[in-house]
């Protein structure tokens, strides 16, 4: 509820608008039957046909101003849930936009889709009802039981009889449903999860022959999201007819009693049609209230998951007032290291980690997988925080920084090459909105990609499918580079980002980059000897260990583990 109100506070004047529509709308419903009633009590039964005309076009007035109102009604309240979502989700990629990996990996990509669109959708459909339902209908119940009493206080005893039944049912739907709600937006989730895993992994399933599992396993969660779902359209099916039952048991009643007190003289016949009327609308509004009522669980839970977005912090706090400038450019310490991942913190992955690297210096990581590498390198522009020790760039710690600012200062081209939908520009405008098509075109000359642009039809313009897939991989990795590389950035992270490289470009790539990045510090991680064999200074890993420091030449000498990665990759000749 808090989460709602938050959003539908925010459009005060339009629910003031919303209010007084219901109000008016409420009058007109009441007034309508109270109309009727004269209509027949006095024009009809003394024949006065001039009242019954008036009485007639009063009618026509109301039901004119009704439908104004009702419309009013849907206009406002179809406005406030539009901009309630639309902040509300606007919000909440605000949020996520801060999370490091860890609140990534807590929540889960595919749960984080579903909160943002269906719990979202959710919430929305809930204030929908609340707006119109929710409003309409306590001030319809308390008015018509006004009027009930007013009209026939003898009679009154069998709608108040009825009301502990609804009550009661209604408590008892409302229980029942919020498992089944919580069960339903979950097994949604999964649905999510395994759609993006089958999507995403489209060539790899085909491949594997494996579509009949991926088909039986995406039957499994649809299963059992139908059945999670059909248990809570059951129950809330089921709530029609039992009201019905008891509404028209009320009816019978009323019909009859009333019938008697007819014929006794002590009520008359547009009374009783009148009295019919508002229990009806007092036992309607009843049970329109009351599903309300019964879809609150299933908002609430949708509400809570999305609350939970809004209020997750991020760990990797920003410092709003933090450093921005420094004297040097790309001076790179790791002083004593050690990383465990959040809820691992016994087995840490990275272990009293040291090294200095500087501008114009070229340091490479190399070790077999599993030993760290990327790790380290995410450190640097803290996706993590180290567990222990700290990481200085140009001899502030990375965590005394404002976070833009330490990430301007790195150029980060990560293992998988990422693209966006959009153009090739779009894309190396992402490294740096302001980018001239000059800055552009020597960016891709660098990363070796002038030559495979030049045959696409439109260069720069060439259209780029969701995931980049009308490139290939090692294309992908090109781009990637150039949108880091027009940056200019004073510190370059390649993490294994030429592996899809074959080995003349590769070299030709590296040469390029080396001329241009004497002024900068450049990271590399790499399986490939072959990449790395003439950066400045390599530096080993083992289970997270520095193993061997020094340039290939040294480690060839003194570090077993480098020797034997190399003797794996090289010829003797090229070993000697
Ligand atoms: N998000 C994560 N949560 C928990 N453990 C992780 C996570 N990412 C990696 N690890 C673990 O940390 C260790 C180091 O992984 P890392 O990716 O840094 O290795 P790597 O040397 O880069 O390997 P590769 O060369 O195969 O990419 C591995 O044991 C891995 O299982």
């Amino acid at each position: 509820m808090k989460t709602m109100w938050h959003y539908a506070m925010r459009q005060k004047g339009l629910l003031l608008v919303n209010m007084i529509c219901v109000f008016g709308f409420v009058i007109i419903e009441l007034g309508l039957p109270t109309l009727l009633a004269k209509m027949l009590d006095v024009g009809i039964v003394n024949s006065d046909f001039e009242y019954v005309k008036k009485m007639g076009s009063f009618m026509v007035m109301t039901i004119i101003v009704g439908i104004i109102l009702y419309i009013g009604l849907a206009v406002v309240g179809a406005k406030i849930n539009t901009r309630l979502v639309q902040h509300m989700r606007d919000d909440m990629m605000g949020n996520i936009q801060t999370f490091s990996h860890q609140e990534y990996e807590k929540i889960g990509m595919s749960s984080l889709i579903t909160r943002t669109t269906n719990d979202a959708f959710q919430v929305m459909t809930f204030m929908g009802m609340i707006l119109r339902i929710g409003f309409i209908t306590p001030i319809m119940f308390a008015s018509s039981v006004y009027m009930i009493v007013r009209t026939s206080p003898s009679l009154t005893a069998f709608v108040i009889g009825a009301l502990p039944f609804l009550l009661g049912g209604i408590l008892f739907i409302g229980k029942k449903s919020e498992p089944l709600s919580t069960k339903q937006q979950k097994n949604l989730d999964n649905i999510n999860k395994i759609l993006r895993e089958n999507l995403s992994g489209l060539r790899v399933i085909r491949a594997f022959v494996n579509e009949p599992f991926e088909e039986e396993r995406f039957d499994k969660v649809n299963s059992d999201y139908a059945e999670s779902s059909k248990k809570l359209f059951k129950l809330m099916a089921a709530a029609q007819p039992a009201f019905f039952f008891l509404f028209n048991i009320v009816m019978v009643l009323v019909i009859w009693f009333g019938s008697i007190q007819i014929d006794a003289g002590s009520l008359e016949v547009g009374n009783l049609i009148a009295f019919i009327e508002y229990i009806f609308h007092a036992l309607f509004s009843f049970l329109l209230f009351s599903s309300v009522f019964m879809m609150y669980p299933r908002a609430a839970v949708s509400a809570a998951r999305v609350q939970e977005v809004l209020d997750m912090e991020t760990v990797i706090k920003d410092l709003p007032e933090g450093v921005t400038e420094t004297t040097t450019q790309g001076v790179l310490s790791f002083e004593d290291v050690s990383f465990a991942y959040p809820g691992n913190s016994e087995s840490p992955v990275i272990r009293d980690v040291s090294f200095t690297a500087s501008p114009g210096e070229t340091v490479a990581f190399i070790g077999s997988t599993g030993s760290g590498k990327s790790t380290l390198i995410q450190l640097i522009p803290r996706f993590y925080d180290v567990s222990r020790g700290a990481i200085k760039i140009d001899g502030v710690d990375v965590r005394d920084y404002k976070l833009s600012a330490l990430r301007h200062k790195i150029g980060f081209i990560p293992q998988k090459a990422l693209l966006f939908s959009g153009t090739i520009a779009d894309n190396l405008k992402y490294g740096k909105p302001d980018a001239t098509e000059e800055e552009m075109r020597e960016a891709l000359d660098i990363a070796q990609a002038t030559e495979f642009i030049a045959q696409k039809d439109k260069g720069l313009e060439e259209p780029i499918s969701e995931g980049g897939s009308n490139f290939s991989g090692g294309q992908k990795q090109r781009l990637a580079i150039a949108r880091a590389l027009i940056r200019k950035p004073a510190i370059y992270v390649f993490d294994d980002s030429f592996s899809a490289l074959d080995y003349k470009t590769d070299a030709t790539l590296r040469n390029r980059l080396k001329k241009e990045t004497t002024e900068s510090t450049v990271l590399i991680v790499a399986q490939r000897i072959s990449t790395i064999m003439h950066a400045d200074k390599i530096i080993v890993l083992n289970e997270g260990n520095v193993v061997g420091t020094g340039t290939h030449k040294e480690l060839l000498k003194n570090c077993s583990i480098y020797y034997d990665i190399a003797s794996s990759q090289l010829t003797e000749e090229e070993l000697a």
